[in-house]
């Protein structure tokens, strides 16, 4: 609640000094400042995740409690050689270390092509489906936010665990919604006589998942180093289960808590975040002229121009902006053994967090003064699509507080044919929608081209008007750490196939 109510807590507590905070019976530190945070993520190696994770597991998506003992006695780390003096496991055992290899792995190079490639086709098919019969007639829809979660749930869910999970489970994307409208209360731990409905959405969404895990298991043949298989779907989900399957005591419930995690972590944050590259873009008429020249591709053949789109300033600004603006998530860190953090000294076992909502909204980081191509204030409490773009001729531009402290003049001297280039390096330790250091988000690469290209689907397929002016929709805050929080309010409009 103080962190939810108070824009800037580093500036009432003071910068980069450690704040304890009691809640309930937990006791957390609440870590701010660039330096501080780099530091955590150098320390990766000194630091683990394991409290906080056991806790996701149990409390959000309900693991039996046995699944501490596997997780805790593994403190061997995530490198292939076990960490100096730790448990003695045998390799399959060792959880951390074959979750983070498995996942990076997958989420990478040729495997991270197959999967896109997936989920750009079945988008493509399911975005046909909504204008089935209308022959380029306008439809209306009367909620924007519940349109993209529909196509796009569908589109990430096939692309990852395959088309089966669908026949097996017709209704599976309502079981998924029904969950993630409860993961705060359930990840705050209230108990079940107070949240009934939250524990029943979540018991039949595990329930749900535990019935494809073993359908997978079952049907499933030696595919070898696939990269796709049509019962697993990704090579991460093949080998993720499989890696889970051969750890002693990880029972069926243990691996359901954890498939429903992973399906959501793949779907709960970067869908809002393209339904907001969408909104943001199409109630900005210069914006979506901009953004519809970048889309265009440049050979008839290819509905989208792939790597011209990842490599697009104007695009990776515009998503890591949704991500500033967007995002509230907690990057959590407890010390194996006393840790030093600049002048203090944090107790082995304490949890540290820090808060991309805090960090992203910190005006003594970030740029939101005039720059010479855009001579207007630009709040960071605002949607502004070029903040990550900055031009070699422009002082005043990029995402960071500019050296210089002179306005911007009225008739600058700039060359209007230079091109910006994106970039986040003068805010690293500040902009943490993915975390950071050795637990990175594994799936951040994949959240990029999801977010670009499905963005860059639905612009290219359908013209698509909203009821809705800048800046007027708001975000839901009950999600407020749980991730990129999706639009409050219905938002209705009209669209049509391109012809
Ligand atoms: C906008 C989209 C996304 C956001 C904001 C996001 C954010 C995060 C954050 C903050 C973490 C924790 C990092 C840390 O502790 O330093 C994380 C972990 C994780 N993310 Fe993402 N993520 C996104 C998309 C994805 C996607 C698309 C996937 C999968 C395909 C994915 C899979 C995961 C997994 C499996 C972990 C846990 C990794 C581990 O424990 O080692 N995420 N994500």
């Amino acid at each position: 609640m103080l962190l939810k109510t108070n824009p800037h807590p580093r500036r009432k507590f003071g910068t980069g000094i450690p704040l304890r905070i009691k809640l309930g019976s937990r006791n957390l530190i609440y870590i701010s400042s660039p330096s501080a945070i780099l530091a955590l993520f150098r320390h990766s190696k000194d630091l683990t995740t394991i409290p906080s994770i056991v806790r996701l597991l149990q409390n959000t998506f309900g693991a039996p409690k046995s699944i501490r003992m596997i997780l805790e006695r593994d403190n061997t780390g995530l490198s292939q050689t076990p960490i100096d003096g730790s448990n003695p496991l045998a390799e399959k055992d060792r959880y951390w270390y074959n979750m983070h290899r498995v996942l990076h792995t997958n989420l990478q190079g040729t495997s991270l092509e197959e999967l896109s490639s997936r989920f750009i086709k079945n988008l493509e098919g399911e975005l046909e489906k909504l204008c089935d019969g209308l022959e380029g007639n306008w439809f209306d829809f009367p909620d924007f936010s519940e349109l993209v979660r529909r196509v796009c749930f569908k589109a990430s869910v096939v692309a990852l665990c395959g088309p089966h999970i669908f026949d097996l489970l017709p209704n599976f994307a309502d079981l998924f919604w029904d969950f993630d409208a409860n993961i705060i209360d359930l990840s705050n731990g209230k108990p079940r006589w107070l949240i009934p409905n939250g524990y029943r959405a979540r018991d039949r969404y595990l329930a749900a998942v535990k019935k494809w895990n073993l359908f997978a298991k079952e049907n499933a043949r030696d595919c070898g180093d696939a990269e796709w298989d049509e019962f697993y779907g990704s090579k991460v989900m093949r080998e993720r289960a499989q890696v889970l399957g051969k750890i002693e005591g990880f029972s069926a419930d243990m691996l359901a808590s954890q498939t429903s995690a992973m399906i959501w972590g793949a779907s709960g944050n970067i869908i809002p975040a393209i339904s907001w590259c969408l909104i943001e873009t199409l109630t900005r008429p210069s914006l979506l002229t901009s953004v519809l020249q970048e889309i265009t591709p440049s050979s008839a053949a290819d509905i989208l121009n792939i790597s011209s789109l990842l490599s697009s300033p104007l695009l990776q600004s515009l998503f890591s902006e949704v991500l500033r603006l967007r995002t509230s998530v907690t990057v959590q860190r407890t010390p194996r053994s006393d840790f030093q953090l600049g002048s203090y000294k944090i107790p082995k076992g304490s949890v540290m967090f820090s808060s991309s909502w805090h960090e992203q909204r910190d005006p003594t980081i970030w740029n939101e003064s005039p720059t010479l191509r855009s001579p207007v204030p630009h709040p960071l409490t605002d949607f502004w699509a070029e903040r990550f773009l900055i031009y070699d001729d422009d002082p005043y531009s990029g995402p960071s507080l500019p050296s210089t402290t002179t306005s911007p003049t009225s008739k600058p001297p700039y060359d209007t044919t230079m091109k910006p280039k994106f970039t986040i390096t003068p805010v690293s330790g500040s902009f943490i929608p993915f975390g950071g250091g050795k637990k990175v988000c594994p799936g951040r690469f994949y959240a990029k081209y999801e977010a670009i290209c499905g963005m860059a689907l639905f612009l290219s397929m359908y013209e698509i008007e909203l009821d809705v002016k800048a800046g007027e929709v708001e975000m839901n805050k009950k999600f407020f750490f749980g991730g990129v929080m999706p639009s409050k309010n219905k938002i209705s409009g009209r669209m049509r196939r391109r012809l």
